[in-house]
């Protein structure tokens, strides 16, 4: 028969798979075995939706030992036996009522409440987060040398927001063994079962596509491809490092930092130093956010999140060198900067839970006020052609 090279190649995963599960995973040998006979039932049919789910309970139980994850075994009786050993197949006749039935017993009804999807849609896309990102991005737009456009502004905002909210609830659904096992996540939508993960995929396509359309056709392409590299970046990068290794945080943190960048050339139409510096911020502001809470990594993290701050400090100097603000800015952030670096470096000390909460808390009402700090300190635009009058140059030498 003949066969396709999508066959082939579908043939060639089917065995690099097969020769994975039967060299290297001797603990889950009744699993891998339960695959092998997947395939000798219907070879034509060699990589499945059961295969990638299968991999997918291999990451689980692989990465992260400490969280014993395991993939439970149904044992039915109408599945087929396979002795490996002289490579002979013991078939049981499965008749069309029993496989029904048995098909039956795999899915189980669910019923989506439609009153609860706002809250659902909102949890999925960690709503409160979106709101802070969609803030950082459009500091980054208003901060901008050019004159204010409130469309593109209102669109940028949009499309930003509607790619966040992509980018977490993808995450959400990668996430489900590990947020069953943490109070703080056990009570997301897909942990509890009040959406499909079908479903809560779509609700990630139905905000990602016209997001990344609105960003890349009604502001620019260069923020529509940095909406685009966020969403991956976050889902396909940060969310499977998290549980390899702990520079995890060092990507974590990029995503962090571009939405303010994407509103910076959402504005501008390129990347400036400008985009930097607003990323910068975001970027040294983060360590100290989540390091707060990384309770088990503490001791390396408080340190680690108190030189950021001292970084943030630094990068507020840099703002008027920089001509994105004026001197007043790095002035009148430093109270803000002096608490939050205080209260790192008590957390760097005590490393107790009262101090990393405060030092959490802070962090959220310190970003938007250094955000706005900066932009009432914004750098007045100068036109070139236009002679200032003496009483504004006068002003305007003062305030810079
Ligand atoms: C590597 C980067 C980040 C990590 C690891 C991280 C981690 C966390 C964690 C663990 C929490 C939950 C705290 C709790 O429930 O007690 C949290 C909350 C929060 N984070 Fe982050 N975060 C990161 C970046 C960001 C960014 C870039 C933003 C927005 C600009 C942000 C905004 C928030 C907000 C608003 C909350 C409070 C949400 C709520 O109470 O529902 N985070 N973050
Ligand atoms: C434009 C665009 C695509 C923006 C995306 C912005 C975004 C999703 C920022 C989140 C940054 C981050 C690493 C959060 C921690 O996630 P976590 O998985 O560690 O948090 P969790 O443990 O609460 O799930």
């Amino acid at each position: 028969m003949y066969k396709t090279p999508c066959c082939r190649l579908s043939g060639l995963v089917g065995l690099s798979v097969k020769r994975k599960l039967v060299l290297n995973v001797p603990q889950c040998n009744q699993t891998a075995r339960n695959l092998i006979q997947l395939h000798r039932r219907d070879p034509s049919n060699w990589l499945t939706y059961q295969h990638l789910i299968f991999l997918k309970r291999q990451y689980v139980t692989k990465n992260n030992s400490e969280l014993h994850q395991r993939a439970i075994l149904k044992h039915t009786p109408a599945l087929t036996l396979v002795d490996e050993q002289d490579d002979t197949i013991e078939r049981q006749v499965e008749t069309d009522q029993a496989k029904e039935a048995r098909l039956d017993r795999q899915w189980r009804q669910m019923k989506v409440n439609v009153a609860d999807l706002p809250d659902v849609y909102a949890k999925l896309a960690k709503i409160k987060l979106t709101a802070l990102v969609v803030t950082s991005a459009a500091a980054g737009f208003a901060m901008a040398p050019v004159p204010f456009d409130p469309l593109l502004f209102f669109v940028s905002s949009l499309g930003i927001g509607l790619a966040s909210c992509t980018a977490n609830s993808i995450n959400q659904y990668f996430e489900v063994p590990f947020d069953s096992n943490m109070n703080r996540t056990k009570n997301r939508p897909l942990v509890r079962g009040q959406v499909s993960p079908l479903h809560a995929v779509s609700f990630a396509l139905a905000c990602g596509i016209p997001g990344v359309a609105l960003l890349t056709l009604a502001v620019n392409p260069l923020t529509g491809f940095l909406g685009a590299l966020n969403i991956f970046l976050y889902t396909c990068c940060y969310t499977p490092l998290k549980r390899l290794s702990i520079s995890n945080t060092w990507v974590g943190a990029v995503v962090g930092a571009l939405p303010p960048a994407m509103g910076w050339t959402a504005a501008t139409g390129c990347l400036g130093q400008g985009a930097l510096l607003m990323g910068g911020f975001l970027y040294c502001w983060q360590f100290p956010h989540f390091n707060a809470l990384s309770w088990n990594l503490r001791e390396d993290y408080s340190r680690g999140g108190y030189r950021m701050i001292l970084g943030l400090i630094g990068l507020s100097t840099l703002a008027p060198v920089l001509d994105v603000t004026t001197w007043t800015f790095p002035v009148i952030s430093l109270p803000i900067n002096l608490y939050i670096s205080y209260l790192a470096f008590r957390f760097y000390r005590k490393g107790d839970r009262s101090s990393a909460r405060k030092l959490f808390f802070c962090s959220l009402w310190h970003l938007p006020m250094l955000l706005l700090l900066a932009f009432t300190c914004k750098k007045p635009r100068r036109d070139p052609e236009e002679p200032a009058p003496p009483a504004a140059s006068l002003a305007l030498a003062l305030q810079s």
